[in-house]
């Protein structure tokens, strides 16, 4: 019999906190812990939340009944190092220190590496992460902005969008390889991607002001306005940042970062919200349309995915504007904690080696 690897997961998002225990392909216990904006805000730095995510991890881990000392590896969501091909890559000081500081940034994907490691180190087992945030597969034409100081950046839900891509192109009777895809994730960050035969040629930047406005981020937003407004003398370049990602979009609009109470403040008659939501469902047409572009009109499907794909009506938004270019899949929620899995597998299975990050 082969032998099962028992593995821990644990996926930090600006807007939750999912883990999950596998054997081997096994899901055994999986979990969604959501953080409300009100409690996310009141830390400075995604640094700072390390103690309170590691702490809720390791407490839903216990109330479960998870004996620690039987895993085999834990595999984190990787955060914003520097762009990198994708892959499985064994945590090592060096990405540590650059996780900690965020050397592209900050965002909660910064902790899935710290904690994957501080829980490997306990049980003396290996700590990896896959596929992060800054996984780099765009065309050299999509990095030029329009002002040759600023480079457009590849930053996304690289995990949750390949792992989706591949099951489309499986469903399809096809491999990665062999199809056109666009893949919206519509989470806590809203990232639109065109991929082209396996790669990632082209996509918003989800954490900093491109793209759509998603939960808790403004996409992009008129610059001669911005600019302005940071000349103002009103904020510090930590208030913008702050209203960029963080506390911009549906909490900024609407007081909160959760799909479900814009629902709920709907069905209440609230015409502003209603107004708002539908805003958001508009932008991200407006940016699969783009990415249609991207692929010259050559498009075998476009994929709705990421937690507010739950909403039927957010999707059908959608749905109506963009199904003359592609038919719609729709996978709700994500396929990250299993793709995170299968990484950390292929690696203890001795099918892959684990990439060094330098
Ligand atoms: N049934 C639902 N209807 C609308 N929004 C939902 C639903 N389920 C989850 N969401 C929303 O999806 C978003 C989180 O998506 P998710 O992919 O889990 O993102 P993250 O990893 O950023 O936390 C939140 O705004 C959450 O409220
Ligand atoms: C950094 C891009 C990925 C992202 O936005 O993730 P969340 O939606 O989990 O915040």
């Amino acid at each position: 019999m082969s032998e099962i690897f028992r593995i821990l997961t644990i996926n930090p998002g600006s807007t939750s906190t999912k883990i999950a225990i596998f054997d081997n392909e096994k899901p055994v216990m999986e979990t969604t812990l959501r953080h409300p904006a009100e409690e996310i805000n009141k830390y400075e730095k995604i640094f700072d939340q390390y103690e309170f995510r590691k702490n809720v991890i390791l407490e839903t881990l216990n109330e479960n009944g998870i004996n620690l000392t039987k895993l085999s590896a834990v595999v984190g969501r990787g955060g914003l190092l520097k762009p990198i091909q994708g892959g499985t890559y064994k945590v090592t000081d060096k990405m540590l220190e650059d996780l900690k500081v965020g050397v592209l940034g900050e965002h909660a994907s910064n902790l899935g590496g710290i904690i994957a490691n501080e829980i490997a180190k306990q049980l003396n087992i290996p700590a990896f992460i896959v596929d992060p945030v800054v996984v780099d597969e765009m065309d050299d034409v999509a990095r030029i902005s329009g002002m040759p100081e600023i480079e457009r950046k590849s930053i996304f839900h690289a995990l949750n969008q390949k792992a989706v891509a591949r099951r489309a192109a499986k469903e399809m009777g096809k491999s990665y390889q062999e199809v056109n895809i666009i893949v919206a994730h519509l989470g806590g960050g809203i990232s639109v991607g065109a991929h082209h035969m396996g790669r990632v040629i082209d996509v918003n930047n989800a954490l900093d002001g491109e793209g759509p406005f998603s939960p808790e981020r403004t996409g992009g937003l008129p610059v001669g306005d911005l600019a302005k407004m940071c000349f103002s003398g009103k904020y510090t370049l930590d208030d913008i940042k702050k209203k960029i990602k963080g506390k911009g979009g549906l909490v900024a609009y609407l007081g909160t970062n959760d799909g479900r109470e814009v629902v709920k403040m709907i069905e209440e008659g609230n015409k502003e919200a209603e107004l708002v939501y539908q805003a958001m469902a508009y932008q991200v047409a407006k940016e699969i349309g783009s990415c249609a572009a991207v692929l010259k009109g050559k498009v075998d499907a476009i994929v709705l995915t990421g937690g507010i794909a739950y909403d039927k009506t957010f999707v059908k938004w959608i749905q109506n504007r963009v199904e003359f270019i592609a038919p719609v899949i729709i996978y709700p929620g994500e396929d990250e904690m299993i793709a995170l899995a299968e990484g950390g597998l292929r690696v203890l299975r001795g099918e892959e080696e684990a990439k060094i990050y330098e």
